[in-house]
């Protein structure tokens, strides 16, 4: 809607112009929509300044590419919480295999990029030991008390239906996820707020920026079709930007998947439950990761121009057998 307020800085004929076709409005809505990416310095670092997307010339993925504390945050930044932010330490350098940097982050965490345009990274002990056995009993508690809501979404998020039409839907494979899921409430114990205050820490980013953590389950036969966590992917691969609004929620900058249990990995007998990137790579050689209890995957939904990147569809492979999978999402998103 155009408001007083967005038309005050327009000339006298574009108001005009404004009010016979609102194109003028249209144009400027789509422009202020794009997420802001000036400030998410910590994410620059990691994911755009040496994807060679933004610089053909840089096709030298070596981790010297990577800049450091100067460009990321320059020493220890204060947080909200009075603590200090760790830093982002040197990456390794191993030559050219981009698959081979790594970086190390508050003395714990290390990062690994496993693939490259656009980056994507796992980290492994993501959770300390003490958090993975807090969330473990959560779990167990969640499934006692029978927790976990359904997630039928087919398009439109929260669509609910009756059983018996819901199931054909499944069958159909029409429905886009089957999985179900619990939030945990923001700061609700020191076991959340200190996995809320890593993710926050890593990326250099408030506390706030982290959306209230959500655990997600599939049994036998769930699966989360392909997907984007920022917005609505359609038919032609694209991603449609969600708006800005104090009425919707806040838009996922940055996504790191934390898997809580690991899965046979049995060639003979695949069990699926992978995490798939169907736009990086084909066939068989698309880029697949294996969860792994405490691996963290992590990867940026936005470009560098702040509009949807597109390459980051992914995917919850169906889960065949008896295994139940559990893991983590984290969500940091741009301020509100
Ligand atoms: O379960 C997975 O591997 C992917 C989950 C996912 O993409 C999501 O919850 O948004
Ligand atoms: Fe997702």
């Amino acid at each position: 809607m155009a408001t007083e307020e967005s038309n005050k800085d327009l000339t006298l004929a574009e108001q005009e112009a404004f009010k016979r076709n609102g194109s003028r409005k249209s144009k400027r809505f789509l422009v202020s929509q794009k997420v802001k990416t000036t400030r998410l310095r910590r994410i620059h670092n990691l994911f755009w300044n040496d994807d060679t997307l933004y610089n053909s010339d840089n096709s030298n993925t070596n981790s010297n590419s990577i800049d450091k504390e100067e460009v990321t945050c320059t020493g220890k930044r204060k947080r909200n919480d009075g603590k200090q932010t760790p830093e982002l330490t040197d990456p390794e350098s191993h030559a050219n295999d981009p698959s081979q940097i790594e970086m190390n982050f508050g003395g714990r965490l290390k990062l690994k990029r496993i693939h490259s345009s656009p980056h994507i990274y796992t980290i492994d002990d993501f959770f300390t030991d003490k958090e993975l056995q807090k969330i473990k009993e959560k779990i167990i508690q969640a499934e006692k008390q029978k927790w976990f809501q359904k997630s039928f979404v087919d398009g439109q998020e929260n669509t609910k239906r009756k059983n018996d039409e819901q199931d054909s839907l499944v069958e159909e494979g029409k429905v886009q996820r089957t999985s179900s899921f619990i939030h945990f409430s923001k700061l609700s114990d020191s076991t959340i707020a200190s996995i809320e205050n890593r993710a926050a820490d890593l990326l250099s980013l408030p506390n706030h920026s982290i959306e209230p953590l959500q655990l997600v389950r599939y049994e036998q036969g769930n699966y989360f079709h392909d997907h984007h966590d920022l917005g609505v992917l359609y038919e032609d691969g694209s991603v449609e930007l969600p708006h800005k609004s104090l009425l919707t929620p806040p838009r996922r900058i940055i996504t790191i998947l934390v898997y809580l249990n690991d899965l046979p990995d049995d060639d003979e007998n695949p069990c699926g439950g992978s995490t798939i990137f169907p736009s990086l790579g084909k066939g068989v050689d698309e880029l697949a990761i294996r969860p792994k209890e405490n691996r963290a995957v992590m990867w940026c939904n936005i470009k560098k121009d702040g509009t949807p990147d597109e390459r980051l569809v992914h995917r919850g492979e169906t889960l065949y057998g008896d295994a139940v999978k559990y893991a983590m999402n984290i969500w940091a998103c741009e301020d509100s």
